[in-house]
């Protein structure tokens, strides 16, 4: 025998979709609505109908309910058992939108195993059904307490229920896992409607024939509620949205027909449904370019350094600068926990940003971890680039457990204490107070304090203190990061050991110092700072370009050793 495939009348066109778009009423962005649509694949927030509209005035706060979306679309109902099969086969037809599950689950699909066989249904325990939709794991409501009424109306030889867990039974199960990530089914008054968090599907139209054996068995509120077993809705892709049966590809119903075949029990419907996303399934740029006048380039990248993001807004994003700041706090929650702007370019001694916290908490103090270790920093008091993380890497990679390391220009540390993991003995040195205060922290947080010496002083008398000192031989290695003056701080080099006898034994070091070039041959045009400073052609130098900084700006670093003409040299600079 066939099994059922009801047919469904057609769906109304959508509404013609709205799109936000922002004007300037004085100085201020406020929200108006246009009729712009796109009509491209897939969920669009310029697609559909938004229920909500944005008032005018809330143009500092975000209005989340402005960002839902339904969207209207075809769905078969199969029975729960053949889903993840029917899925494989079906495929190419399904929805095929990013973060949506093909399979949804509402309210009413689920029917208890021993109940089954009252209904004649040919029903497989939940628990054996090893399928996708089980992956969903939403928790029904409606199963159960339809189970528990069912069960009240079952009397014992004596005349009563002989059911001790009635109350255990009615209690809905929690999935704990899905639980956590807000997934749940809701029944809101008839409509069956599965949620999780971001997206909701609710089933608007369905077949309302009803088996009037059915309706004899279960009783009427159990019919309302379209009790036929456990079934799964398969979403079909959006172009399938406003087709009947008939108008479904031959495939979808040659699949569907032998299945139908396998069982006389096996009941397929197509259904109509709602589909809404809401605020959180928007991904960070789908949001601030419907959010953004059009045209304007939407502010998708910031730099992060620990739990704070930072960004460095254009003139035109700042009447916007706190609903993007929300928006990008929204999208990268919980790592995210404060997002800020850079209001200028770093032009500090101590190379510090000047930050402005948009959204979140107002601390610009976190920690951070790299390669391994942690790191404390307040952003408002000390310098840290996250980006130099592998440029770091690459120089410690060079280092020996033989080596001891001057770093003249530390920060908070990130290269003295990776250093110290690995080398004999650090010097660290900064001219920031604040900075030598959490490279001291961070030496004792990462267990390195016996390697270290912190230093606070002005980097050229640095050099020329450790080198006049008896620690001088042992210093193999010498770093210096402050790429807008590090190479005019390598006269300090000159005469450093010129007081000491010539037949001596000494360590000329290996020096790294890094550099700013926005020269058409930046290699050259670093080279030539230091041999200017240096008042000497050092040779064998070891160039590399870091990174690009800025457009046609690199960040360069040359490496190579101290020559011995520079450090006998007589005419030492002055501190
Ligand atoms: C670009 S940051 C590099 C910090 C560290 N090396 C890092 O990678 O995070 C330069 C550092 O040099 C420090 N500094 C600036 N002028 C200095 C000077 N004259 N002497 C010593 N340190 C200085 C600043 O306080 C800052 O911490």
């Amino acid at each position: 025998m066939m099994s059922n495939l009801f047919l469904k009348p057609q769906l109304h066109l959508l509404p013609i979709p709205s799109k936000f778009i922002f004007s300037h009423t004085f100085n201020k962005p406020s929200i108006t609505f246009s009729t712009t649509a796109s009509f491209s694949y897939g969920p669009s927030l310029h697609k559909s109908t938004n229920p909500h509209h944005q008032n005018d005035d809330d143009v500092d706060i975000l209005n989340e309910q402005t960002f839902t979306r339904v969207f209207n679309l075809a769905a078969l109902r199969v029975p729960s058992a053949e889903c993840s099969s029917l899925e494989n086969r079906l495929r190419g037809h399904l929805l095929n939108w990013p973060r949506i599950r093909n399979i949804a689950r509402v309210p009413g699909d689920e029917i208890d195993p021993s109940i089954a066989p009252l209904l004649g249904q040919q029903i497989h325990a939940e628990d054996d059904n090893k399928g996708k939709s089980d992956e969903n794991g939403d928790f029904l409501i409606s199963s159960s307490v339809l189970y528990r009424d069912k069960l009240a109306k079952t009397f014992n030889t004596r005349g009563y229920v002989n059911f001790r867990n009635l109350a255990k039974i009615s209690r809905p199960k929690r999935n704990k896992k899905n639980e956590k990530e807000g997934e749940f089914v809701e029944v809101e008054g008839n409509k069956r409607v599965g949620k999780n968090g971001y997206v909701e599907v609710e089933v608007v139209e369905e077949e309302n024939g009803v088996d009037e054996g059915l309706r004899k068995l279960i009783g009427e509120e159990f019919v309302n509620s379209k009790w036929r077993g456990s079934t799964r809705l398969l979403l079909l892709d959006e172009r399938y949205k406003n087709c009947g049966v008939e108008e479904l590809p031959e495939a979808i119903k040659a699949v569907l027909k032998e299945y139908a075949e396998k069982s006389t029990t096996l009941t397929f419907e197509l259904v109509r449904c709602k589909l809404t996303l809401f605020y959180d399934y928007w991904q960070m740029n789908e949001i601030l370019e419907a959010m953004l006048p059009e045209g304007m380039i939407v502010p998708t990248a910031f730099e992060t350094v620990g739990h704070i993001a930072h960004l460095n807004l254009r003139e035109e994003h700042l009447p916007y600068k706190k609903l993007i700041a929300k928006v990008v706090l929204d999208k990268n929650k919980p790592k995210i926990r404060t997002v800020a702007n850079k209001i200028d370019s770093i032009d500090n001694e101590y190379r510090t940003m000047q930050l402005e916290v948009l959204a979140g908490n107002h601390s610009l103090v976190t920690t951070l971890t790299e390669n391994g270790l942690r790191f404390h920093v307040d952003l408002a008091k000390v310098y840290w680039n996250s980006r130099l993380g592998t440029e770091r890497q690459r120089l410690l990679s060079g280092f020996t457990r033989n080596d001891v390391v001057c770093d003249v220009f530390s920060g908070v540390g990130p290269l003295a204490i990776s250093a110290a993991k690995i080398v004999k003995r650090v010097f660290a040195n900064d001219l920031n107070p604040y900075a030598v205060e959490y490279l001291e922290r961070n030496s004792v947080l990462n267990k390195l304090e016996r390697k270290i010496k912190v230093f606070n002083m002005d980097g050229r008398r640095f050099i020329k203190a450790m080198f006049a000192s008896d620690k001088a031989h042992s210093i193999t290695q010498v770093v210096m990061n402050l790429p807008n003056d590090a190479a005019e701080f390598l006269d300090a080099f000159r005469g450093i050991y010129k007081d000491r006898p010539k037949d001596g034994e000494f360590t000329f070091p290996m020096i790294h110092v890094y550099g700013f070039s926005k020269a058409e041959d930046p290699e050259f045009n670093f080279h030539e700072r230091i041999r200017i400073a240096l008042l000497e052609v050092a040779v064998n130098v070891d160039m590399r370009r870091v990174r690009l900084v800025a457009p046609g700006k690199w960040m360069l670093c040359a490496s190579f050793i101290l020559p011995k003409s520079v450090a006998f040299a007589n005419t030492a600079v002055d501190a």
